[in-house]
């Protein structure tokens, strides 16, 4: 573990103690080992007291759940009932027992019920829609090959291009042995009349899409709108985000599309108060809830080591280095997710560590899909690499073995610190979460008093990594330096805490510009300026 992990490990024992015993006393269950484990619905009544220690099966049983971190419960897919088709390619992909969300909502899911399910991250949540929803299809009347327009059965909806691609492929999976029924994805950013033809000559009963793009095709595929009119299942991924004022007009236009006698599944890590406000947009009023998560517990994994740092905004750069540097020393296998702000910070961070000789890749919306898909793969099947990412990776991506998720200034707000954190410690291993913010940026921990983030002592950062970072920095070209003064700019702008006091903001602003090496900030076009809100703010330069 880095000395920063371990300074943080001993912060927050020292610091919490109380925590790490209480935590304690949930993983090994309550003092006789017999805790109960819990399902509610919407209206907080218990619908089972789900036991299956004594391997029952998922449909009864009895007995009691010992919480732990384990994600696995002790149902086996072969006990329970679904086509045995799925459960040979449940087999192949090395799936022999159920994950707690899976085993959770499985029966509510077959008896036809909507369902509002929230899991910890890396927990097998797209397993758990994609198995009931094939169930579905394979109780649906076979297609008529010869029929032009086949009704689309099943259509789930990710927030990102690489999670829908993801969730297709782990559909295909499960497809192996259903030989007639096939899932296809279509995502921005791609040849929509490709995607025209391919659903057109392909088995295409289950549909994963990105809202955008699903929109594209309601409104210009001819036959599209009639073929899902045929949908038995809505399945929101990412449910949270998607619920979003961002998505809320794409999602409101996709329901409409979608016949009202339907199943609606909604999953997420994250459920806040706000989705139980809007969910019935789509969900039928007697919906289920059903949290693998304890009340009261932790949204986040306990065997991920979470810790903070805060530091002025000039030394980020080089402490960034450092983590990396340190992590990297730590661990030859590693394999590091850095999230940044916006797409042009990545850029701009991702240029100065390659300068300063890591092994690294950057992704990001400003980047051609066709190169997105292709680093996404690389990282996948990669270690001793480190990816410099937008939130484009945030939410539901599953890059296997990332032991180490830095989160450089500001999270937009809890969910996605969570979900991003998530990108580490899945199938129950280990992991480790740093966040580093500047001193102005401190009251973002006040939203995750929750969460186990221990402080971190900040490292020591000798004089000649500094005159490094800023050697390797001053070679960074200056238009990506001002792109993403202007992104950074953007984003603080549109936080409501940092960019009240415009003044402020721009003095921190110009702060950034330091930091890149620029005695005079760069000049932003008087339109986008105004755009901001920013037209006449004393310190701006404006072209
Ligand atoms: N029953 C299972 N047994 C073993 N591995 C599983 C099982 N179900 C799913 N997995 C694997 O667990 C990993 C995480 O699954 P998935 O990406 O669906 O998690 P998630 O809960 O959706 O995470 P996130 O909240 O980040 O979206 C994947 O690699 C998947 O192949």
């Amino acid at each position: 573990m880095n000395p920063a992990a371990q300074n943080a490990a001993a912060d927050k024992n020292s610091g919490s103690r109380s925590r790490k015993r209480k935590n304690r006393d949930l993983k090994n269950g309550k003092p006789n080992g017999s805790s109960k484990k819990r399902f509610q619905t919407t209206n907080n009544e218990v619908v089972e007291e789900v036991n299956l220690n004594k391997g029952g099966d998922v449909n009864g049983g009895s007995g009691s759940i010992v919480v732990t971190d384990s994600y696995l419960s002790d149902s086996r897919f072969d006990k329970c009932s679904v086509s045995p088709l799925s459960l040979k390619g449940i087999k192949d992909a090395g799936y022999e027992k159920m994950t707690l969300v899976q085993e959770a909502t499985l029966p509510a899911i077959l008896e036809g019920k909507d369902v509002l399910a929230k899991a910890k991250t890396g927990t097998g949540k797209t397993v758990a829609f994609l198995l009931p929803s094939i169930e579905l299809v394979v109780k649906s009347p076979p297609i008529d090959r010869g029929q032009k327009r086949t009704p689309i059965l099943i259509l789930v909806i990710c927030p990102t291009r690489e999670l829908a691609c993801q969730a297709a492929a782990e559909a295909t999976k499960l497809l192996k042995y259903h030989p007639t029924i096939g899932a296809q994805v279509v995502i921005g950013g791609t040849n929509l009349s490709s995607e025209q033809k391919h659903m057109q000559s392909n088995p295409c009963q289950i549909l994963v899409a990105t809202p955008g793009r699903l929109r594209d095709h309601i409104d210009n595929t001819a036959g599209f709108a009639s073929r899902l009119m045929g949908v038995k299942a809505l399945v929101l991924d990412e449910a949270d985000h998607l619920l979003d004022m961002g998505f809320r007009k794409d999602i409101e236009k996709i329901i409409a599309a979608v016949p009202k006698q339907r199943q609606t599944l909604m999953f997420s890590a994250t459920v806040p108060e706000s989705v139980h406000q809007v969910c019935n947009i789509a969900l039928r009023k007697d919906f289920e809830f059903i949290s693998t998560v304890q009340e009261g517990t932790e949204e986040t994994h306990s065997k991920v080591n979470q810790m903070y740092l805060v530091a002025p905004l000039d030394k980020h750069f080089s402490l960034l280095y450092a983590i990396l540097k340190e992590h990297i020393a730590a661990d030859v296998d590693y394999k590091v997710l850095v999230f940044c702000t916006t797409a042009m910070v990545t850029r701009l961070v991702s240029d100065l560590l390659g300068r300063l000789n890591l092994n690294v890749r950057e992704i990001h919306s400003r980047k051609p899909q066709s190169y997105r898909t292709r680093i996404s793969d690389e990282f996948r099947r990669s270690k001793g690499i480190i990816l410099v990412t937008s939130d484009v990776s945030a939410r539901g991506v599953d890059y296997p073995d990332v032991t180490l998720v830095v989160q450089v200034g500001l999270p937009t707000d809890k969910q996605q610190y969570i979900h991003r954190l998530g990108r580490t410690g899945r199938k129950g291993k280990e992991g480790q979460g740093i966040l580093l913010l500047a001193p102005w940026e401190e009251f973002f921990l006040d939203s995750t008093k929750d969460l186990p983030i221990g402080k971190a002592r900040v490292p020591s950062v000798d004089p000649d990594t500094k005159k490094k970072v800023e050697r390797a920095m001053s070679n960074v070209e200056m238009e990506n330096k001002e792109k993403a003064y202007q992104a950074w700019l953007g984003y603080y702008n549109s936080n409501k805490k940092v960019g009240k006091d415009k003044k402020k903001l721009v003095e921190l602003a110009n702060e950034f510009s330091k930091c890149m090496g620029l005695d005079t900030p760069p000049a932003i076009s008087k339109q986008i300026l105004r755009k901001m809100g920013l037209g006449n703010v004393p310190g701006l330069r404006s072209k």
